[in-house]
């Protein structure tokens, strides 16, 4: 009962500046410890003897630049834009113990990016307490090589290439999914609606029917309390970051508490997990894989009936954790772009009446949006890639870790170090697009063409690109052709416009807002080959 008080009063933000503080002061007592006891500590001064030095803000003595960003943790991001306008596209901070260098430059992230040495993840407590090094995000080494080829195979081919085969049954039942988000919001009608938690159900069954072959209805108690617990993750796991670099942070009882709670989270959410992998398990049939945890069961089967085969990180417990990131990965990362896309599009009529001019010439109204419309619908597709350009819902990456001391750029950046690319810098940098504030397509269209710069990296780029990004892009256009079909969406009249300024949780997210959507003049059936159940359209 107290735990559960104190932890609703953790999740309010106005706590985490309170942590930061706390965060700080152990930073300083740690750091000053270490010194004492000789341990290897680098300092914000420590990039090694006559070398150049990256440069960085300056830090105080013990602390380094923690105390510069505390109250930041909403405009993270920001402030460390703010610095590479200083310092450039490489810099140092330091982090209560531990270094941390930022790259903002795009080529430097590439050239980073592509080395082995810069493509671990920093060695975190969670990973070794909640993880336990398995699954694709904190893995590291020959295990996620090879867990990383298995699953890239398995995404591509689910995401991109069965999504345009229009015969499959996966396909059917994504574009099922998008009649189903629709139909819930035709009722909403002229009502003002947050679509925040209608799109974490849509995102969250796509999710579960391509890794699980599971859909759930929008109110299965089963499926809700998972996402309210993957929600509430998030928030813990950001609160809870300073652990990771302080594990004597964990000696204090609210921290403590937000740490029992992310496991007993993780418990909760493989529990949901085991349950369909084995509702799969039962059902599965040899030489069909119908989803990824079905090509996984076959690949464990396989290698288990090979008598020559003695090494194989293909386990049960490797499958769960790789089956929970790409649902975490894939949840919160492709629901905000939505929210976003949503956002600007009302924000921007012009934009949506070009994009619905574009879908009502190309793909009419007689039947739903296809994969295979993609490469007609060119100022569309410009437009998603304008909405993943301004809401860099990743704006600083997943963290890398540097393996050894390495020689980058001139500088060197020391083992252990954390790597963070600012992606948002990367997106919003005037030498490289003209008026990044305003958002406007055009600038992805070159003589009618899409053109992407090799500066646009929403998914990031080199050895950890993202897993999903096929699976992602091919969610975005979907959703976003089949919801701007029969539907105009706009902002209440009688609120506050929303601004589009972001707030860093462990994604960049649109503050709460509201949109309405009307439907528009369209006769469109419930899937892509005009068959399946109707949805009524009623004119604006
Ligand atoms: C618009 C949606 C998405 C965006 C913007 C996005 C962006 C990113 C970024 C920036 C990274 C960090 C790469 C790095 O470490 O350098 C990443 C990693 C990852 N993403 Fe995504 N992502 C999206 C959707 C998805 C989806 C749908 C899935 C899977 C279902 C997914 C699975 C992963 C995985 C597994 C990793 C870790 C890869 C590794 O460590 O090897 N993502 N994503």
């Amino acid at each position: 009962m107290l735990r559960s008080a104190l932890l609703t009063c953790i999740l309010d933000s106005s706590i985490t500046s309170y942590l930061f503080i706390v965060i700080v002061v152990f930073g300083a007592v740690h750091r000053f410890l270490a010194v004492i006891l000789k341990r290897k500590v680098p300092l914000p001064s420590s990039s090694g003897g006559s070398r150049p030095s990256l440069p960085g803000p300056r830090g105080l003595p013990l602390v380094g630049n923690l105390l510069s960003l505390v109250g930041a943790d909403a405009i993270f991001h920001l402030k460390l834009t703010g610095w590479a306008k200083k310092y450039g596209g490489i810099y140092r901070l330091s982090l209560g113990s531990s270094e941390a260098v930022i790259l903002s430059d795009p080529a430097m992230i590439r050239e980073a990016f592509k080395m082995e040495q810069f493509s671990a993840r920093p060695d975190m407590l969670f990973v070794k307490q909640i993880v336990n090094g398995n699954g694709l995000i904190f893995s590291e080494g020959d295990l996620w090589k090879e867990q990383r080829r298995f699953a890239l195979q398995q995404m591509r081919h689910f995401g991109m290439y069965r999504l345009a085969a229009e015969e499959d049954q996966l396909t059917q039942k994504i574009h099922g999914e998008i009649q189903e988000f629709m139909h819930v919001l035709d009722e909403y009608k002229e009502t003002a609606v947050d679509l925040d938690q209608l799109l974490s159900r849509m995102i969250g069954n796509i999710l579960c029917t391509t890794i699980c072959g599971k859909r759930f209805e929008y109110s299965d108690p089963t499926f809700l309390r998972c996402l309210d617990t993957m929600e509430e993750g998030s928030k813990l796991v950001k609160l809870a970051m300073g652990i990771n670099y302080l594990p004597v942070l964990r000696s204090i009882p609210m921290m403590n508490a937000i740490f029992l709670k992310i496991k007993s989270n993780n418990l909760a959410t493989k529990a949901f997990f085991r349950s369909l992998i084995s509702e799969r398990a039962e059902t599965m049939e040899p030489g069909i894989s119908r989803d990824f945890v079905d090509a996984y069961l076959h690949q464990i089967q396989k290698l288990r009936d090979d008598e020559t085969f003695d090494a194989s990180f293909f386990t049960d417990a490797q499958m769960m954790q790789c089956v929970i990131d790409l649902f975490g990965a894939g949840m919160d990362t492709t629901k905000t772009s939505l929210q976003w896309a949503f956002l600007y599009m009302a924000l921007h009529p012009h934009v949506q009446e070009r994009v619905q001019e574009e879908l009502d010439r190309i793909v009419g109204t007689d039947r739903s949006p296809t994969m295979d419309d993609q490469k007609d619908l060119k100022f569309t597709e410009a437009t998603i890639c304008e909405i993943l350009r301004c809401s860099s819902v990743f704006p600083l990456g997943m963290p890398h870790e540097a393996t050894e001391d390495t020689m980058f750029r001139g500088f060197t950046v020391p083992k252990g170090a954390t790597i963070f690319s600012n992606l948002y810098a990367v997106h919003n940098d005037e030498t490289l697009w003209k008026h990044p504030a305003e958002f406007n397509p055009e600038r992805f269209l070159v003589n009618g063409q899409v053109e992407k710069p090799s500066f646009f990296m929403p998914f990031s780029t080199g050895r950890r690109v993202c897993l999903g990004d096929q699976l992602a892009k091919a969610e975005m256009f979907l959703v976003i052709t089949s919801v701007l079909q029969r539907f105009h969406l706009a902002t209440p009249s009688a609120e506050p416009k929303p601004d589009a300024s972001g707030v860093l949780g462990m994604s960049l997210k649109p503050k709460p807002h509201r949109l309405i959507a009307t439907p528009r003049k369209t006769s469109v059936a419930g899937s892509p080959n005009g068959k399946g159940s109707p949805v009524e359209c009623s004119e604006k």
